[in-house]
């Protein structure tokens, strides 16, 4: 593409200013942004992350792509805005951590999945949210997962590969169903163990007390509990089936680790510790060769 895409990010928390400011530091785009309630995407202009405030969804300049960075069940009330503006875009893409439950919101609210539309899912993020936790490095060498469907264009998908390479991401594209079943095991369910368990602990004492004898350990498993409530409800309630299909495999190792310790079965529980720490140290090697190949 000769021209600079016209880009309209809606949503301008961690994900969607990371990504504004990502193509714009780059380049890459010229970009709108749109955030519900007052000062926030004025905000993001004079942060420099995007180069133009949209305040009204209703009257949109001509874009290529509009980005919904809103948590997952934001996005029908946001389409239902937007729905005049679609017709002449290239490209409509969100970044969803769940993406089966994005399709039937989609094809719901418009009454259609047009060829515009791409789902997609970067695969990088904190535990932190909103404007002030955009960083422009966020996807640099991470995935940026696409799951095109049957009724996405060859534009639509060339533009969303291209925009994500831009920003630093690795595309890869897999099928919707995979990547729900993947993302419960890698990402959903670590999340509900860590509120879980911090949730638990938490009650356990008065003002956390606890907490203050915590060590390193504690810190690695638990950072992850500081993650957005909001956005971690949706997630939750939209990726149902594949999170308890893992969630009870869970459940059920989880009984026989606490059979063994009342057993004093130590055989048992040495032979998963080291099954589990190959399994971690494979995944550290991978990040390792990941890191070595970009730079
Ligand atoms: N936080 C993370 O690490 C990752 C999050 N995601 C996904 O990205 C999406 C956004 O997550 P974050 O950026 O972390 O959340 P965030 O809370 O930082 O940002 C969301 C932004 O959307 C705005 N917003 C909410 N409802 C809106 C509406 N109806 N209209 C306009 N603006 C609205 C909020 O005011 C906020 O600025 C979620 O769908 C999440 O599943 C994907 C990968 C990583
Ligand atoms: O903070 C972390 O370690 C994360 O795992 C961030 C994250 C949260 C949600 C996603 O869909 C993808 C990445």
């Amino acid at each position: 593409m000769n021209q600079q895409p016209k880009v309209l990010v809606i949503g301008l928390g961690l994900i969607g200013a990371s990504f504004a400011k990502a193509l714009k530091s780059r380049h890459a785009a010229y970009v709108y942004g749109y955030n519900r309630g007052a000062g926030v995407a004025q905000q993001a202009k004079e942060l420099a992350v995007i180069d133009e405030v949209v305040d009204d969804l209703q009257s949109l300049p001509p874009l290529d792509c509009i980005v919904l960075g809103v948590p997952v069940l934001a996005i029908a009330p946001v389409l239902e805005q937007i729905k005049p503006a679609l017709s002449g875009l290239t490209l409509l893409t969100d970044v969803g951590s769940v993406k089966g439950e994005v399709v039937t919101i989609v094809q719901q609210t418009l009454g259609e999945l047009p060829a515009c539309f791409v789902p997609g899912h970067p695969i990088a993020g904190a535990e932190k949210s909103g404007l002030a936790a955009a960083n422009e490095t966020l996807f640099d060498d991470h995935m940026h997962i696409i799951t095109p469907l049957a009724s996405s264009s060859a534009a639509a998908i060339e533009l969303v590969t291209q925009l994500w390479q831009a920003c630093g991401a690795d595309v890869i594209s897999m099928s919707v169903e995979k990547h729900d079943e993947v993302l419960a095991a890698t990402s959903h369910l670590p999340h509900l163990l860590a509120f879980s368990l911090v949730d638990t602990l938490s009650r356990e004492s008065e003002n956390s007390e606890i907490f203050k004898y915590a060590a390193g350990g504690f810190r690695d498993f638990s950072r992850i509990a500081a993650s957005d409530p909001t956005m971690w409800h949706d997630i939750f309630l939209t990726n149902q089936s594949a999170l308890l299909a893992v969630l009870r495999r869970f459940q059920a190792d989880l009984s026989q680790l606490e059979q063994a310790v009342e057993q004093g079965d130590g055989a048992y529980l040495k032979q998963v510790f080291t099954q589990a720490k190959q399994s971690r140290d494979h995944f550290s090697d991978l990040l390792a060769a990941r890191k070595k190949k970009s730079q």
